[in-house]
């Protein structure tokens, strides 16, 4: 693998994202004013704002996606993206929907280990319309990962999974890129889901980053437990979200 990342230029560390002063504006409205965001490799960063906010707009910039955007982005060669839709093509099985687009003989190979990864190696010959809705997503994560990417870009990909189902998908992600030392960037509005998986949390505000939250938890994370709790209140707080004070026991 060619080492193609960026470096830091204040504290010298390599990193898999660096973008400077990203702008994006539609017509009049300016959605990105100006955004700052360094992840390191092998970091698990959540993104959160409010609907509308700009989330998606900034993951297609940080993915190379919108030549409508100013500033600087520096992103490795080798980035996959997962949509909260799996988007598989109808007309090929699991197996090619995780190949497509793969070039060489062990292709086939390839995609079968990128499906026995995400629990999938059984299913390989279905067809996506004989997929419930967390095994489609499950093709998808194998998709994005047969590229063996530097950089995963989720786009609330857990979103339209029933709880249970997207536990169990967080526990993958978790595993998966903590196995791979994948860096990832994850567009979520489950502020749970973001203490749980993520290194850092941040909150896309007016067009900004205005705030960067590092989750220095032991995993896997407990989500009844204070230090979990004080992490989801601060989130919900900056997301404008009244958090309830708990009343002191009267003696
Ligand atoms: N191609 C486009 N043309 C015009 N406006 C756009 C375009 N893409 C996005 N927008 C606008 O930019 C704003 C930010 O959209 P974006 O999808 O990035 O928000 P988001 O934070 O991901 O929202 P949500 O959480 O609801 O998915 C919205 O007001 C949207 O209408």
């Amino acid at each position: 693998m060619t080492s193609t990342l960026p470096t830091d230029t204040t504290s010298g560390h390599a990193l898999v994202v660096d973008a400077r002063d990203i702008r994006r504006r539609f017509g009049d409205r300016e959605i990105l004013r100006g955004i700052h965001l360094t992840v390191r490799p092998g970091e698990f960063v959540a993104l959160l704002g409010a609907s509308g906010s700009g989330k998606t707009t900034l993951l297609r910039v940080l993915g190379g996606l919108d030549p409508g955007a100013e500033g600087r982005v520096r992103v490795p060669r080798r980035v996959s993206v997962a949509f909260q839709e799996p988007r598989l093509l109808p007309w090929r099985r699991a197996w090619r929907n995780v190949a497509f687009g793969l070039v060489g003989r062990d292709a086939r190979d390839r995609a079968t280990e990128a499906l026995r990864e995400v629990g999938l190696a059984h299913l390989a010959h279905q067809w996506p319309k004989t997929l419930s809705g967390g095994e489609a997503q499950r093709v998808a994560l194998a998709r994005a990962l047969v590229r063996d990417p530097d950089l995963l870009l989720l786009d609330e990909p857990l979103a339209s999974l029933d709880a249970l189902t997207r536990l169990r998908m967080q526990r993958l992600i978790a595993d998966l890129c903590a196995r791979r030392g994948l860096a990832a960037v994850l567009v979520t509005h489950d502020v749970d889901e973001a203490v749980t998986l993520a290194d850092r949390a941040v909150v896309l505000r007016d067009g900004v980053l205005a705030h960067d939250l590092p989750i220095d938890l032991d995993r896997p994370r407990d989500p009844s437990s204070a230090a979990f709790g004080t992490r989801r209140d601060q989130l919900l707080t900056w997301l404008g979200v009244e958090v309830p004070t708990t009343e002191e026991p009267t003696p």
